[in-house]
């Protein structure tokens, strides 16, 4: 069976998307995903996302790390399937439901309500997720907060500094983090501008990673570093985040389509 694809990124964080609601798509494993994502081998893209058909919501968005994992939210990928669909709609993820709008060469996205509590990070046992007593070599006294998905946010003088290749797989996995964490480090530059790079759960280094652009955002402001409304820098780009008094994130940045193609479903499954 041949499947069609679309080739998105945001801010170069690349996705393979497959819209089920044009054309079915048959059951997506982890071994199959990993293997579209893998670079050298698949089409190659940091997530996988499905889109298909909801009945709670407009249509729904399924995300598959690099390494094959289902997970709950991808910011960037929010923006790119906005820009597939054309106009606003409500989008049902198992993170939850977030409402998205097209704009002028991208899209802004109400990306819903923070989850600051441990359990719901999770961490493995209680502390306070604003000040969290933990480190690693040298990064440490960091937050914890769900935005669909879990991210710890550091603080440090210079994010470019922080060998993240390194010290991001030791902490994703560290067994305070029982679902693995997004690993984000960065320097507030004003209190309207952060800069950030981002050690993904089951992707590594991506050059931009919106979930990580909100959790750094709110972390920041909930610690009264930045205004209700930042510039976030990341390598691939800036991402405008926004939250307000209804207490929802609001995500605006752009997103664009590289090219479109088909492949053998049997030569990945
Ligand atoms: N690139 C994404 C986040 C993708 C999922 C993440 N790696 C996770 O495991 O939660 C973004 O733009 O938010």
């Amino acid at each position: 069976m041949r499947v069609d694809f679309t080739k998105m990124h945001g801010l170069g964080n690349d996705f393979v998307v497959l819209d089920a609601r044009v054309h079915p798509v048959p059951a997506i494993d982890t071994a199959l995903a990993r293997a579209l994502a893998d670079r050298r081998t698949g089409i190659g893209c940091d997530q996988l996302i499905l889109l298909e058909p909801s009945d709670a919501a407009d249509f729904r968005m399924r995300i598959f790390n690099h390494d094959g994992g289902e997970v709950e939210a991808c910011g960037n990928a929010s923006r790119a399937a906005a820009l597939l669909h054309g106009s606003a709609a409500s989008v049902e993820t198992s993170g939850g439901t977030i409402h998205v709008e097209p704009t002028n060469g991208g899209a802004s996205v109400d990306m819903g309500k923070p989850r600051f509590d441990w359990e719901a990070i999770p961490l493995a046992y209680g502390m306070d997720t604003a000040v969290m007593p933990v480190g690693w070599e040298g990064l440490d006294r960091p937050g914890a907060v769900n935005v669909g998905n879990p991210h710890v946010v550091f603080f440090v003088e210079n994010t470019d500094a922080v060998p993240l290749d390194v010290i991001g797989p030791q902490i994703e996995t560290d067994p305070l983090f029982p679902q693995r964490i997004n690993v984000n480090v960065a320097t507030i530059e004003n209190r309207r501008h952060i800069r950030l790079r981002v050690w993904e759960r089951g992707a590594g280094l991506t050059r931009a990673c919106g979930t990580g652009a909100c959790a750094t955002a709110v972390h920041a402001m909930r610690r009264g570093l930045v205004e209700r409304e930042v510039t976030v820098t990341l390598p691939g780009g800036d991402l405008i985040i926004g939250w307000d008094d209804s207490e929802r994130i609001r995500m605006t940045g752009p997103a664009s389509e590289s090219y479109r193609g088909s492949f053998e479903w049997d030569d990945f499954a």
